[in-house]
């Protein structure tokens, strides 16, 4: 994947040190993309091992909601345990609900977005609706003399999502949102992938996506939410009955850490492989062979049900990441 090799190569070349929170320093570049046709292979990294199961098994965290370290490392996956356990901020949080504990970190925000309305205890017309879209009401109290009705729901952001695709994929507005901002101080680390938007073309049948990420580690963490976003559109258009097509990734703060170095100086003296190929198991159902919609594999479905099909890799390597 000559691709990440250039976003490397560019933050060295036209990047500048600055320093982060994590105390570790960074050569940091504002703004890159990088896009791939999902029809020539999978965006793999292939100038060193991916760590593919473990990056799949944060995607299938994500898709539970989960909000434990524990649940990560249940599904394969350890990148979580430092965050969750190692950092005096978070460790210093009272929302922070024991050993483990996330807080409601990305996949709560996409499966169960907390959503609050205020509304006047007189406006029927207003309360009915919003009981009608699965609002339920959970307080009523008096505000300078008028009575006050509190409704709560738990958005599921991407099941809305498929079901746009499904029932209206002309819409532009087939989007989630990571970045709940009434709720960031209850999170281990504010989101770094945030917005995720889905793009169905039903002439091609083809489906594309464009993720936005705020701040990106380029040394640990694009290759992870590459492979996550890669492998959720391909997820996506199985149960919609879409091709995938185009993924495009927007970086923020796009850096590198100083102690990412040496391995990213070394992967820039190696030459990419082809890209390999993801395979998704059969008894996760096409919605184009069954025509039949079953949303609710976005939570059966398991991490070996991701598999990548010839992917050749140069040595493997890798370096700490900063709490
Ligand atoms: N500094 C930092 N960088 C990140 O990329 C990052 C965070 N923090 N905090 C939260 C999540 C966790 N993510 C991570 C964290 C670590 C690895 C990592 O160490 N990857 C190793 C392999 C790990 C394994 O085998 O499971 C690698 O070599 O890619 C990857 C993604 C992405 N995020
Ligand atoms: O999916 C992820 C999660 C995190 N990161 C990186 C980006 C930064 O290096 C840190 C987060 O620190 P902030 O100070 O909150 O920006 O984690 C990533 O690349 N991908």
């Amino acid at each position: 994947m000559q691709q990440y090799l250039d976003l490397v190569q560019t933050i060295l070349d036209s990047g500048s040190w600055q320093e982060n929170r994590t105390g570790v320093r960074s050569i940091s570049m504002p703004g890159a993309m990088l896009r791939f046709d999902l029809q020539q292979g999978f965006p793999a990294i292939t100038t060193r091992r991916l760590a593919f199961k473990s990056a799949i098994g944060e995607l299938v965290g994500f898709l539970r909601a989960s909000r434990s370290a524990a649940e990560f490392r249940a599904l394969g996956c350890k990148v979580w345990d430092q965050n969750a356990n190692e950092n005096s901020q978070w460790l210093n949080n009272p929302y922070r609900s024991g050993a483990d504990d996330l807080g409601d970190i990305y996949g709560v925000q996409w499966r169960q977005w907390p959503a609050y309305k205020l509304l006047d205890a007189n406006n029927i017309a207003q309360i009915a609706d919003a009981q009608q879209r699965g609002f339920a009401i959970i307080a009523r109290y008096t505000e300078n003399g008028s009575e006050k009705i509190l409704l709560y729901k738990a958005i599921d952001q991407l099941r809305q999502c498929l079901d746009t695709i499904i029932n209206n994929p002309a819409d532009r507005r087939i989007l989630f949102h990571g970045w709940n901002c009434a709720e960031l101080d209850q999170m281990a680390l504010p989101p770094c992938h945030l917005l995720y938007q889905f793009l169905p073309n039903t002439t091609r049948r083809e489906i594309s996506l464009c993720l936005y990420i705020r701040s990106n580690d380029v040394g640990l963490g694009t290759g992870f939410n590459l492979t996550e976003g890669a492998a959720l559109l391909h997820l996506v258009g199985r149960l919609t009955g879409y091709t995938p097509r185009w993924f495009t990734y927007f970086i923020g703060d796009a850096h590198i850490y100083e102690s990412h170095l040496p391995m990213l100086h070394e992967q820039l003296t190696r030459t990419p492989m082809p890209s390999p190929q993801l395979q998704i198991s059969e008894r996760v159902p096409d919605f184009r062979i069954t025509g039949k919609y079953e949303p609710e594999w976005l939570e059966k479905i398991e991490p070996s049900d991701f598999s990548l099909l010839n992917y050749q890799h140069h040595a493997a390597m890798t370096a700490p990441m900063a709490v």
